[in-house]
């Protein structure tokens, strides 16, 4: 393994330890270097790569991954943010048949064009989870696998099923583009410098084909469901001001249809062709905290007898969840198909949520 001793550098604590070359490590880069070789090496036999893969590795680092995928991959593509580190990259295989099978691109991983790869494999820095995932998972053509160290927290929200307690909008949205499993528990001490979590290694396929459902609409619902997931359906759309959001949105839609405007949308289901573009901009705020708000933090339920002209609306929505035995449910126990059937209900009624 490539670097030396770990030395502690008196008053900068946003550096610890020496990573190869003699490279400080910034925390502020989520900079933990894995040190167990055998670690790596089940990272990478778990990832199943063939000799014909290109491999896509986000933050290389010191390379110690980068070299096993290297002995097994046609070759490696790495996206590294640090030009400390991509220099002491191409240091380390300069000269080594690897070399030409290696291309590193100096960048941002969120910001930079990925290119084709057949599976990616990497020891992320966890700030970055939440995008990078989606941005993965937006990617075309669609890679076949992904093998990814998160913190152990977010692995588990990832891999979450209905009931459990970490089950929230990211493993819903996650799990309805890709199957998802746990493969490896990683203590902190197989990291230099270890960081102050624990981390686990996720698998991620993507599905092929995608559920055929609007994302942006998908996230508009999920959203909704699990700002109080531990609440009924019923109690969460009676709130008068999401009735009123809705109720706006409908009408809305209803007058483009009616005015023949193209851009009301149309057969319902359909699926609109921005949606993969959707998938990586709705992320923003999917971090590992799902938003549920606090009891005593609630909106106004609607009266029944209210005279208004939100009743009808809301005896629509009532409806909607009747038909689909929902008003009972609770967003911490729906799956993926219920939730697909939920969205199916509301739009055959003309009620959308983007
Ligand atoms: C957890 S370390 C992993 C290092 C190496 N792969 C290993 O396992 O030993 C994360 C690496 O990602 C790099 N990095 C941080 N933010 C990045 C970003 N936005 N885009 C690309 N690389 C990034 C860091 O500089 C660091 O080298």
């Amino acid at each position: 393994m490539a670097g030396g001793k770990i030395q502690k550098q008196k008053g900068r604590q946003h550096m610890q330890g020496i990573g190869g070359g003699g490279i400080p490590f910034e925390k502020s880069k989520g900079q933990h270097i894995l040190k167990n070789p055998m670690l790596v090496d089940s990272i990478v036999q778990k990832s199943g790569i063939k000799p014909t893969d290109v491999v896509l590795e986000i933050g290389p680092g010191t390379g110690n991954l980068t070299k096993k995928l290297l002995e097994c991959a046609k070759s490696v593509v790495a996206v590294e943010l640090d030009p400390r580190m991509v220099l002491e990259l191409n240091r380390r295989f300069q000269g080594t048949p690897y070399a030409t099978r290696l291309k590193v691109i100096q960048g941002d991983v969120l910001k930079c064009d990925l290119p084709y790869f057949d599976i990616c494999v990497a020891n992320i820095p966890y700030q970055i989870s939440s995008p990078l995932t989606f941005k993965l998972l937006s990617h075309r053509p669609a890679f076949r696998c992904a093998v990814i160290m998160y913190q152990r927290e977010f692995a588990m929200r990832l891999v979450a099923n209905p009931g459990d307690s970490l089950y929230c909008r990211l493993s819903v949205n996650t799990q309805l583009l890709a199957r998802v499993s746990h493969l490896l528990k990683v203590g902190r001490n197989n990291f230099r410098p270890p960081p102050k979590v624990d981390s686990s290694v996720v698998r991620i396929e993507p599905r092929r084909p995608l559920p055929p459902v609007s994302f942006k609409e998908w996230d508009g619902l999920v959203r909704l469901c699990f700002n109080r997931k531990n609440k009924t359906l019923g109690s969460i759309f009676k709130q008068k001001s999401l009735l009123a959001l809705l109720e706006k949105n409908y009408k809305t839609l209803q007058s483009l249809r009616l005015s023949g405007n193209p851009e009301a949308i149309g057969e319902e289901n359909e699926i609109v062709s921005e949606d993969v573009t959707v998938l990586a901009n709705m992320v923003d705020d999917i971090s590992m905290i799902d938003g549920e708000r606090e009891n005593g933090d609630e909106d106004e339920e609607m009266e029944t007898d209210s005279s208004n002209n939100l009743t009808s609306f809301k005896e629509k929505v009532m409806g909607v969840l009747q038909q689909g035995d929902f008003s009972d449910k609770r967003a911490s126990k729906l799956t993926q198909v219920d939730f697909l059937y939920l969205l199916s209900l509301f739009n055959k009624s003309g009620i959308h949520f983007s």
